[in-house]
């Protein structure tokens, strides 16, 4: 089954656990931390998702856009998150980091943004649960997919193929009912999707379209 993950960042910030419950269909709520300095904008951090954790809605899903994860993503493990992701251009040390991440309990994400190549990330995928292609500029929710990505996408999933590896694909960034089916193609089995979801009158209804869609062509 492909999943879904909606992104919290475009929702109503002033009731998280309200949102969190219009979209526990989902699979994970996925959360995008931003410190002002990996990206140019800035959300929420530690003890916003501590507390979502505390409520218990649904696994937590950490998008870390910050500088230094070697320093601060083993706290989002030790706090509950059910898988947390870097991103490859702030880690020192990524395999360390994923093995302190393991070792609090959370699967473990590797991110790259959409102008870094797949050779950086290569050789940290047999440490790793999953591998996110950014498919937008990481900052900020409502932009365009990047079509050019797709190729990327697929390229990771001969890759995972040929190496017999068996972790995910994440695609965040653009992702709606026009461009969900796109991605499912190309190799990515767990979709974010903030605005489409966010936007739809009736939330758990889009979950479902956007799963039916790409579960025909589910590496799962
Ligand atoms: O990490 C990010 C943006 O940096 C994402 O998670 C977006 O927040 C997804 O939002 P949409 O592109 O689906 O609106
Ligand atoms: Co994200």
């Amino acid at each position: 089954m492909s999943l879904i993950h909606p992104s919290i960042l475009n929702s109503d910030t002033a009731d998280l656990a309200g949102e969190l419950t219009r979209i526990s269909s989902a699979d994970a709520a996925h959360v995008d931390v931003m410190d002002n300095h990996f990206v140019p904008n800035l959300t929420w951090g530690l003890p916003v998702v501590e507390s979502l954790i505390r409520r218990n809605i649904m696994p937590i899903d950490a998008h870390l856009m910050i500088a230094d994860p070697d320093r601060w993503a083993p706290a989002y493990a030790e706090a509950g998150c059910d898988s947390v992701t870097f991103h490859v251009e702030a880690a020192r040390a990524p395999v360390v980091l994923a093995h302190n991440l393991h070792k609090a309990g959370a699967r473990v994400g590797v991110g790259v943004r959409p102008g870094t190549p797949l050779s950086a990330i290569e050789e940290l995928l047999p440490y790793m649960d999953m591998a996110l292609i950014m498919t937008v500029e990481p900052g900020f929710g409502g932009q365009a997919f990047i079509e050019s990505m797709l190729p990327k996408i697929r390229r990771l999933r001969a890759l995972l193929n040929e190496q017999n590896l068996d972790i995910q694909i994440q695609v965040d960034g653009g992702v709606s009912r026009h461009t969900i089916a796109q991605a499912a193609e190309a190799g990515a089995n767990v979709f974010v999707a903030g605005s489409a979801v966010f936007g739809a009158e009736d939330a758990a209804e889009e979950i479902a379209a956007l799963r039916k869609i790409a579960d025909p062509f589910c590496h799962c």
